[in-house]
């Protein structure tokens, strides 16, 4: 019925009938289509003059005949229900037929073109069938009717069919022959004409007297009928509509995107742009120079074989070996030198049915990006083949498509490390005390507010747009990059033909504008369970706060913010799939393979980066405490493995325990500077120094300080020359007082950070005379020691810690700046765009009024 629907409403076109020919191709050749194609040629001969005469629209009968009001004018009632009546027991006839699988023996006697699928095989294997159904016949009131034909082209196993673009040259070569028209409209099978003048609308574009020979193709938008007012699955791809292609437009023309599209059929078959040349328009209505031949010839024209060692997929019709033939196809007609037109109506010129459920989105997402990328690698890339051939803001507007698969990647990214690092707390991006977290915050909010007001300018509404974004996200993670990894692992091209089958369950849950995930597929598998894994890091980073003291979790929220606000707003988006995961109880939930996988994968990946990962960075928010780790057995990892959660917990213990009795001096130094130190016999001294900050150096030099380290009797024990920072120990072979000397060669003044403390062996120990006591003495001394050991460290790295920071503060500053003067670029271009935009417009507005 969809596909009577559409036949009929192109038939019913506000044009005159004897310069109309439809075709219909039928891929898969079946006997029940030709069928309901003679029930719609039937039907015509009542519903065309019923059109012209009320001026009906839309002119599908199905779509009229649900939308309409009955008319209050007696005669056009009349009219009405008659055409009702005939159009209700077509339709009973088709779905007889549909519903038996075959078409019954004396209907076959109806129509001598059954005699055709005597030979038939499979939908895969099958002769061509040609059948002119109307031949300018007459209505009932005897105005001429288009020309109607059937066409399936043969198919054979052996043979590849190249899809929807071996189909189309079939139907370009035959109709070449039968009427030959020099403007050829294509659609879909699932959409349907919603407005009788666009045949008349579009050739304005090719007839005007100044840039008409330029045009190529007047592509319409792709519009559906059956989108919510929300749209769960973003299908309405609203801003590509009313912005993106207009834009488009401006910079030589908008992608052809298979349907909706009037082409010239030179241009399709391969012309190049020449600026002399003009297209000469018939005046007379008879097309006496179409070569009469028999239909036995037009069949050879859809053979097999035909093509074989021709131009056609390559330089002629559509081009092969790419799901988006479509696209394809447009850009090398751009590359040939013409333009083409973006027409977008008030009221819709064609409407379609678009994806109902969330699996056949993103498969229809998988094909369209993987047809995309293969473009961008291909020989007509739009990056190198393009150059030099079309506008480059084309050549961009091209890439915005070719470059959906690989976008993939930073999303994946984006949507799983920072939430990964959150729960661990390792910080990626800048604390929010640190200026280096504006231009973030910056590009967040501004990015997220362009593209809320956008979609609110095209008529979008508020949870549209969120559903638009979760849309968003799915894809790239899911079809995206599937699209990717089969490019990449070199997987063949399918084109999967989006079903349009509809389950009246599915349907009733799409206008209810619930997702409908339903069936388990590797696409909604990934999408689970990275929202999964989004959420286990949003709670475990929750508990994780909860558990901390109010300081450290101050911090942790200081340093994780951008984290904290993108994990959140991932599992905020993410809502409607927790549902579908653990509440929905109706058929359309998430089949509870598909929500055990996720979990069990979100869990695992989860807590194996979070527990192997520690012992592979230092970039850890905990980075003292890992980083003791790391140099008490820099060697041992695997020993360290073992020891590892233990000794982290320890550790947390004792930095939160000690933080208050790690002692060092930190003191200013002009030129020379001098401490000294007690140390006993035998004793080792540990000491470490920092620069943590030079006053007056706008830009921190390495040079550092001098440091001299002497004994009692003046002998001279360590020295460095030129360091910021080091630590370092000895073992005092006399009592006394041993001396550090600093020395600053540098003019400014300089905060130095400075930790020395000695430590006691065992064998000092005197009253330790009991062999009993003195291996526990031994050991409480060793522990001791390794205390001190710790917090020697721990100072150590604190102070390098405020040197970094302080670093950072200057660095950030100068970032500050920069992104300052870059912003108010930015903001700079962007005006002049929204200017030059205006300008465009302006312009175009009065050529359209031409
Ligand atoms: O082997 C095939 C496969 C498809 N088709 C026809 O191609 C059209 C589009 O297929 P559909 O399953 O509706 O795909 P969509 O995802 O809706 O297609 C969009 O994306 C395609 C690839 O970019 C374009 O060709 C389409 O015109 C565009 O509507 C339909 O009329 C099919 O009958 C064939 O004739 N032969
Ligand atoms: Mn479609």
């Amino acid at each position: 019925m969809m596909v009577v629907s559409t036949v009929l409403s192109v038939m019913a076109y506000d044009y005159p009938p004897e310069k109309l020919a439809v075709y219909l191709s039928d891929d898969g050749g079946s006997e029940l289509t030709f069928y309901a194609l003679t029930q719609a040629a039937m039907f015509s001969k009542k519903w065309l003059p019923y059109c012209r005469n009320y001026k009906v629209e839309p002119r599908s009968p199905i779509a009229y005949f649900r939308s309409a009001t009955p008319p209050s004018n007696m005669k056009h009632e009349q009219d009405y229900n008659d055409v009702k009546k005939l159009f209700e027991e077509m339709k009973n006839r088709i779905e007889n037929v549909t519903n038996n699988g075959r078409v019954s023996d004396d209907l076959r006697l109806e129509h001598k073109g059954y005699g055709e699928w005597d030979s038939y095989t499979s939908p895969r294997d099958h002769a061509a069938i040609v059948q002119i159904l109307l031949d300018h016949n007459e209505d009932e009131e005897g105005h001429s009717l288009p020309k109607l034909v059937y066409l399936a082209r043969e198919k054979r196993p052996h043979h590849f069919h190249n899809f929807k673009a071996g189909a189309m040259n079939a139907l370009i070569r035959v109709s070449s022959k039968i009427s030959n028209g020099p403007i050829i409209l294509n659609v879909d099978c699932d959409m349907y004409s919603n407005t009788s003048d666009t045949v008349r609308d579009a050739l304005c574009f090719f007839m005007d007297e100044e840039k008409g020979h330029e045009i190529a193709f007047v592509q319409y938008p792709q519009c559906f009928e059956n989108v919510t007012k929300n749209e769960v699955y973003g299908g309405s791809m609203r801003v590509l509509r009313e912005v993106d292609f207009h834009g488009l437009d401006g910079n030589g023309g908008p992608l052809y995107v298979g349907t909706g599209c009037f082409h010239r059929r030179d241009i399709l078959l391969g012309k190049s742009f020449d600026e002399k040349s003009r297209f000469e328009w018939k005046t007379d209505n008879e097309h006496d120079d179409t070569p009469r031949i028999t239909i036995e010839e037009t069949k050879n024209l859809a053979s097999c074989t035909f093509e074989i060692d021709t131009e056609w997929g390559k330089e002629m019709g559509l081009k092969y070996g790419c799901p988006v033939e479509d696209v394809i196809t447009g850009l090398s007609i751009h590359c040939r030198g013409w333009k083409s037109v973006f027409h977008n109506p008030k009221r819709e010129a064609f409407l379609g049915m678009s994806a109902i459920t969330l699996d056949q989105t993103l498969v229809q997402h998988k094909r369209w990006s993987e047809g995309d990328l293969l473009i961008l690698i291909s020989k007509y890339s739009p990056a190198w083949y393009g150059l030099g051939k079309i506008n480059p803001g084309l050549i961009m507007g091209y890439l915005m498509y070719c470059l959906w698969s690989p976008s993939s990647v930073p999303t994946l990214y984006y949507s799983i490390v920072p939430s990964l690092c959150l729960l661990k707390g390792v910080p990626l991006f800048p604390s929010v005390t640190s200026g280096w977290c504006l231009p973030f915050a910056y590009i967040i909010i501004s990015i997220s507010a362009f593209d809320y007001l956008e979609f609110l300018r095209c008529g979008g509404t508020t949870r549209g747009w969120c559903n638009d974004r979760r849309i968003w996200l799915y894809r790239r993670t899911s079809s995206y990059l599937f699209a990717l990894l089969d490019t990449i692992l070199g997987s063949d091209l399918s084109f999967v033909i989006s079903s349009k089958v509809m389950d009246n369950d599915v349907q009733a849950r799409y206008e209810k504008e619930m997702m409908e995930f339903g069936v388990s597929s590797p696409l909604t598998t990934t999408v689970a369970t990275l929202s999964m894994l989004n959420l286990v890091c949003f709670l475990g980073f929750g508990m994780k706060s909860v558990l901390m003291d109010a300081k450290t979790r101050r911090v942790y929220y200081e340093t994780m913010v951008v984290h904290v606000v993108l994990c959140a707003a991932l599992v905020v988006l993410n809502l409607p799939l927790y549902l579908a995961l653990f509440v929905r109880k109706d058929k359309g939930k998430i089949p509870n393979s598909v929500t055990v996988k996720s979990v069990f994968l979100a869990l695992f990946i989860s807590i194996v980066f979070y527990f192997v990962g520690n012992f592979t960075t230092d970039l850890s928010f905990f980075r003292s405490s890992i980083t003791i780790l790391n140099f008490q057995s820099p060697l041992c990892s695997i020993q360290m493995r073992k020891l590892s959660m233990a000794t982290a917990v320890a550790m947390m213990v004792l930095l939160t325990a000690n933080i208050g009795l790690v002692v060092g001096i930190r003191f200013v130094i002009d030129r020379e500077e001098c401490f000294s130190h007690k140390a006993e016999y035998g004793s080792t001294v540990r000491f470490s120094f920092v620069v943590i900050k030079v006053e007056g150096a706008w830009h921190y030099n390495e040079d550092g300080v001098d440091l001299v380290v002497k004994g009692p009797k003046g002998e001279q024990i360590q020295d460095f020359r030129d360091k910021t920072s080091d630590k370092s120990d000895f073992v005092a072979h006399n009592e006394g007082l041993y001396k550090f000397c600093f020395t600053n060669k540098s003019p400014y003044h300089e905060t130095i950070d400075f930790d020395v403390h000695s430590s006691h062996f065992y064998n000092d120990v005197e009253h330790a005379k009991d062999d009993h006591f003195k291996p526990i003495l031994e050991q409480i001394s060793k522990l001791e020691d390794a205390l001190y050991n710790i917090q020697f460290e721990q100072h150590w790295l604190e102070a390098e810690t405020d040197r970094q920071a302080l670093i950072n503060e200057g660095m950030s500053r100068r970032a500050m700046h920069k992104a300052l003067v870059e912003s108010a670029a930015l903001i700079g271009a962007s005006v002049l765009q929204v200017y030059l935009l205006i300008r465009l417009f302006e312009r175009k507005l009065g050529m359209s009024r031409v």
